[in-house]
Parts: structure tokens; C-alpha cells; sequence
């Protein structure tokens, strides 16, 4: 990336776009959630943001509140299915859901013989199960808008990787779900694609292990550099944008090339 601003860096989206336009976004107190929050505000959109922690989701607003757009937010666990739908039913009737941004996720790095059935439901529940209840709560307020999904998922997703196979088998029933949906859901106008982000160094990716993968993946990955958030945030702004319009049921990754490199998916193979 070049120097300067990140995000100015870019940004090719025009100002005041979403104007009058609402979205939720999950996991919106940290790393790529929050980058997407300040690019959707920036361009004038009004937001809310769910996550477990009240802190992170506080520091999001603060980030934002001097920008065109609004945010609010609410502490809510995406696993609990009830706090969920009611965060949504809250967000739509507040300013309407024109996108929802799956954002919230994560898991652990183990290999198989490793994840226990309470691990194993654990990553499936954050990574597949929630984004159902978000995806279908969110329906009606995305069928009166013609509005937009956008899922968060995994460079690589489509060929496995070792020591993910949890996480993996949720993503890849994403990708499935977003392509039924997809279907289901076109001729009501919703749009509903997956990002797949190769390396983004966050703070889910600051830990002690996870810091001795990086190498790994930069080196695996061919054009050898990390992915930006403010690059997740742009694509996932514009595939809510009037030029997305035709772009729906795709998984679009957004890695350097590693989903056709050596790629991140052999990471762990010791
Ligand atoms: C393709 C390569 C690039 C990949 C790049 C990806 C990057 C990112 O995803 S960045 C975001 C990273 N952030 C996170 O991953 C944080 C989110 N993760 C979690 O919250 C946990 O991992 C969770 C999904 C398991 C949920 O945690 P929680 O509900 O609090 O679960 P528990 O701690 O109660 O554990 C439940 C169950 O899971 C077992 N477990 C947890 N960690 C591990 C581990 N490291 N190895 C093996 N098993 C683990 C835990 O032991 C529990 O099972 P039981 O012991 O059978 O009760
Ligand atoms: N960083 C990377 O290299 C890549 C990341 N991804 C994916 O992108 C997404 C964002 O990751 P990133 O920003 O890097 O990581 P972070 O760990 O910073 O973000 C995860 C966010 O999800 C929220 N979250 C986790 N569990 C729950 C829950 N049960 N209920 C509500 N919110 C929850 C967290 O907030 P809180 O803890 O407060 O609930 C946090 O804000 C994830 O799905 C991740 O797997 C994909 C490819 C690469």
C-alpha cells in the first residue's frame, strides 16, 4: 500500500453515497468491523454495531462521531438467538437494514483430532448458525430496501485448511447459504455475497501464535502482503453501492492471490 491516509489511500467510493441508508454490522468494536463502520459513516450512512463488549463498540463511536453518518450500538452475543433477532428488529426499525455486514467471527487453530463436539459447536454457532438468524431476521427490512449482505469469510475457504476444519466447514455453509439465498431472495432485490480476506493484522491476530504464523502467510501469499481493513472496508461499501447491483451470490477474496498461491491453507502443516 502506498503511503499516507489508508483509507484515503482506497477510497474510490463517491461522498454522501448512503446517505439515508442504515446497516448493522457485527463484530463493529474491533479490527475489520470497525474499519467497515468508518467507511460506511464516512459516507453518510446511519449504523449499528453488535458485539459482546460494550468498551471496543464505545471506542467505534467515539472514532465516528464527528463523521457525515451515525452509529449506535448494542452489546449483544450473536450465539444468543433471541438477543440477536431483537438487535435486528431494534437496528430496522431505528433506520432501516439497506446492508448487514456478517462480520462477527473466529475460531481457534487446532487440528481436528483436537476440536472436542463442544468446540467443534462453538465455532459452527459464531461462524454459520449466527449469520443465519441475523440473515433471516434481517429479511423484511432488506426486501423493503433491495438491500445487500455481506458475509464475512475466509481467503482459501474453497480448499480447506489444516487445523480449521470447524471454521471451515461453517464458512463453506455460508458460501452455501449465500448462494441459496442468493437465489431465494433475487427477485426481491436483496444481494448477499461473501468476502474472503486473506492475512488482516488485527488484534484476532495479535496473539503469541498467531504472530508466529504471519511470516507463514505473508510468504505464502504471492503478491507477499497483508490485506487492509480499509480494503475490506472499501469492498464491502461497494458491493452495497448502485455498482454492485448485478454482484450477488459470490465469494470474492480479497487476498494478494493466495487463494491461487501456495496459499494460507497449508499454514500449520509441520
Ligand atoms: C486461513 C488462515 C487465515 C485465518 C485468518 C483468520 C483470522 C481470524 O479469524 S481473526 C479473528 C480471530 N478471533 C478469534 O478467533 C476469537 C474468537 N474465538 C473464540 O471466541 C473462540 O475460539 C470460540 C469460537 C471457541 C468461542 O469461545 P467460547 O464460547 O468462549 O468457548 P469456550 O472457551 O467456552 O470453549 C468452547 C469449547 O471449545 C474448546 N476450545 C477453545 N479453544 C480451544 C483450543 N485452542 N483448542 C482446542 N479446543 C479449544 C474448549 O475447550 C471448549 O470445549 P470443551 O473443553 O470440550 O468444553
Ligand atoms: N484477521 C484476519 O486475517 C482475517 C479475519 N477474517 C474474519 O473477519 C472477521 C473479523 O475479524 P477481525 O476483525 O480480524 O478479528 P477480531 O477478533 O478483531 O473481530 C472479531 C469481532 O467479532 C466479535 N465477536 C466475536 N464473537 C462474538 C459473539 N459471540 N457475539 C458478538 N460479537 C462477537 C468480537 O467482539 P466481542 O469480542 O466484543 O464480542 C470482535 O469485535 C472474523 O469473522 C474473522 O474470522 C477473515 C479472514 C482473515
Amino acid at each position: 500500500m502506498k503511503d499516507g491516509d489508508p483509507q484515503e489511500t482506497v477510497s474510490v467510493l463517491k461522498d454522501g453515497l448512503f446517505k439515508g441508508k442504515g446497516a448493522v454490522v457485527s463484530g463493529a468494536g474491533t479490527g475489520i468491523g470497525r474499519g467497515i463502520v468508518t467507511r460506511l459513516v464516512g459516507l453518510g450512512m446511519d449504523v449499528t454495531g453488535l458485539g459482546r463488549r460494550e468498551e471496543p463498540l464505545a471506542e467505534t463511536a467515539e472514532a465516528v462521531k464527528e463523521m457525515p453518518g451515525s452509529f449506535r450500538y448494542q452489546s449483544c452475543n450473536v450465539r444468543d438467538i433471541e438477543a440477536l433477532e431483537a438487535a435486528i428488529e431494534e437496528a430496522g426499525e431505528t433506520h432501516g437494514i439497506d446492508l448487514l455486514v456478517n462480520n462477527a467471527g473466529g475460531q481457534f487453530f487446532a487440528p481436528a483430532t483436537e476440536i472436542s463436539r463442544r468446540g467443534w459447536d462453538a465455532v459452527i454457532d459464531l461462524n454459520l448458525s449466527a449469520i443465519f438468524t441475523a440473515t433471516k431476521a434481517a429479511y423484511p427490512y432488506l426486501k423493503s430496501r433491495r438491500g445487500a449482505v455481506v458475509n464475512m469469510s475466509l481467503s482459501g475457504v474453497e480448499r480447506g485448511s489444516m487445523g480449521l476444519a470447524h471454521s471451515i466447514a461453517a464458512r463453506s455453509g455460508v458460501l452455501g447459504m449465500t448462494r441459496s439465498l442468493a437465489l431465494e431472495w433475487a427477485g426481491d432485490g436483496i444481494r448477499l455475497n461473501c468476502l474472503g480476506p486473506g492475512t488482516v493484522v488485527t488484534s484476532g491476530l495479535s496473539d503469541e501464535a498467531a504472530r508466529a504464523l504471519l511470516d507463514g502467510l505473508l510468504a505464502a501469499t504471492p503478491m507477499h502482503c497483508e490485506t487492509s481493513v480499509e480494503e475490506v472496508a472499501e469492498l464491502t461499501a461497494f458491493l452495497a453501492s448502485p455498482a454492485g447491483r448485478l454482484m450477488t451470490g459470490q465469494l470474492i477474496q480479497i487476498d494478494g492471490g493466495a487463494h491461487i498461491g501456495a496459499g494460507l491453507h497449508m499454514i500449520g502443516a509441520a
